[in-house]
């Protein structure tokens, strides 16, 4: 994916014409107009006041006549399952459509289950005569520090309308109702990731890819064989140890979730926009969880400190119009916090154990200090952009990726 086709071609140029485009809902939005880009007389925070509970609108949406909201509760696998079947046919595509993410079920319950989860922000919509599952929006509770303020903020994800209902004006009303009942539990802010240019990104980050079955790639059309490279010459350079290199290097146990929360909360504070995790936070988004997301840590043999950490997530990507493959296995960076081992030493091992499990590529994003291992470790500019949002929270400057602290799924 790394040259840019006809297709990446065509969105840029639509992106750069989206700063000139007229965004009737978002321009009606309490977020960063384009307008005011560069009035440093707008103050940093909170755009709108919060509202008193009384004042937040008590009843849902409107939605067009044949459809009716639906609360999806996650853990129930009859749920899940809809929710999974939605997104696997009718979620984020590449620009040429040759592939389409899968989360997975497993993926979907960790994802939107977090501590202090509410079943409320997980807004579907039912067709009322079939009681299909046409639409979803969701919401988690997250506490994002934006340079010295914690906020209590809503990440907002896995936004999707069914491919038959697109273009009908329905994706803002799906994110008015989610807002509504962000509100109603006195919620007055939200963070959001999308590869589409909205009023207005903080920041915009490049996507990387690391080969790790590079023949796979190649078949798929992910990657194309490099000028003056055979097959055999490609394989070669992307070939890795069989195991990794760093003493002590192991997977996360829940014993370690203390020193892990100590390690990760240091190391965030380095950044202007980052979560500000507890060790419940820890618990559930860094401990090992089969096929949704890895994580390990150096234990100094010596003086069994806990030094360093890594972690990554698994999202597979149906591929779409293939003979010899139906899914992508993919890997994407998740946080990585290097204290005594240099970060370039533990993200080589993280790509060894990526490859052991079997993984195709290894994604990851130019956020943290992700550039400074990238092009040593063979990585290659994708052509997926990710722009970051805050809602209802100005921030003066664009952020560079490399201010940014956040990874949303
Ligand atoms: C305080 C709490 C606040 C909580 C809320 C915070 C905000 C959360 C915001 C959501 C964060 C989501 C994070 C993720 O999940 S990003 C992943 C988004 N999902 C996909 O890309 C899956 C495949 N695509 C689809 O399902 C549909 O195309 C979607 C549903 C995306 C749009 O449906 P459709 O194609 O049928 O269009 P429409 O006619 O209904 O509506 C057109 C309007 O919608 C604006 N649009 C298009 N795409 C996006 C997008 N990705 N984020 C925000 N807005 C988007 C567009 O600019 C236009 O508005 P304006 O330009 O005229 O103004
Ligand atoms: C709202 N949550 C944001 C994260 C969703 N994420 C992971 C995402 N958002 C936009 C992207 F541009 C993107 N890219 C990963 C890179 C990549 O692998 N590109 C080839 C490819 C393989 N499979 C797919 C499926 C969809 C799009 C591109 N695909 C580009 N990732």
């Amino acid at each position: 994916k790394e040259d840019s086709s006809l297709a990446t071609i065509a969105r840029r140029f639509q992106d750069s014409i989206s700063l000139g485009k007229t965004h009737k809902f978002w321009e009606s939005q309490p977020v960063g107009q384009y307008k005011d880009i560069g009035d440093s007389s707008l103050p940093e925070g909170p755009i709108e006041p919060p509202t008193s509970l009384s004042e937040v609108k008590q009843e849902p949406y409107n939605l067009p006549a044949l459809y009716e909201w639906t609360t999806c509760d996650m853990e129930s696998d009859e749920t899940c399952n809809e929710v999974y079947n939605l997104l696997k046919n009718n979620y984020v595509e590449d620009d040429e459509n040759m592939f389409r993410f899968n989360y997975s079920q497993e993926f979907l319950r960790w994802a939107l289950c977090p501590p202090g989860y509410y079943p409320s922000w997980h807004v579907g919509v039912r067709a009322k005569a079939s009681q299909k599952l046409v639409a979803f929006i969701t919401g988690v509770p997250a506490r994002i520090r934006v340079r010295d303020e914690v906020v209590k903020m809503a990440e907002i994800n896995f936004l999707c309308v069914h491919k038959k209902l697109r273009s009908k004006r329905l994706a803002p009303v799906m994110i008015k109702e989610v807002t509504r009942r962000v509100h109603l539990e006195n919620m007055w802010q939200a963070a959001y990731t999308a590869g589409v240019v909205l009023p207005t990104p903080i920041t915009t980050c490049q996507y990387w890819h690391r080969s790790l079955n590079p023949k796979k790639l190649i078949d798929v059309g992910f990657s194309r064989l490099g000028a003056r490279m055979t097959m055999s010459r490609t394989i070669k350079l992307y070939k890795l140890p069989d195991s990794p290199a760093t003493p002590g290097f192991r997977k996360v146990e829940l014993r370690d979730v203390p020193a892990v929360t100590r390690l990760l909360r240091n190391y965030l504070s380095q950044f202007v926009v980052a979560p500000y995790f507890d060790e419940n936070d820890v618990e559930h988004w860094l401990l090992p969880t089969d096929n949704v997301v890895d994580s390990y840590l150096v234990e100094s043999p010596e003086t069994h400190e806990i030094t360093d950490f890594c972690s990554f997530y698994t999202l597979p990507s149906s591929i779409l119009g293939n003979q010899n493959y139906l899914t992508l296995k993919a890997a994407y960076s998740y946080y990585n916090v290097s204290v005594k081992t240099p970060l370039l030493q533990l993200m080589n091992d993280a790509l060894i154990v990526a490859k052991q499990k079997d993984f195709d590529v290894f994604n990851a994003l130019d956020v943290m200090h992700n550039e400074s291992f990238l092009k040593e470790l063979k990585f290659g500019p994708g052509d997926g952009q990710l722009h970051y949002y805050l809602y209802n929270y100005r921030i003066q400057h664009a952020l560079r990726p490399s201010e940014l602290g956040l990874v949303l799924l």
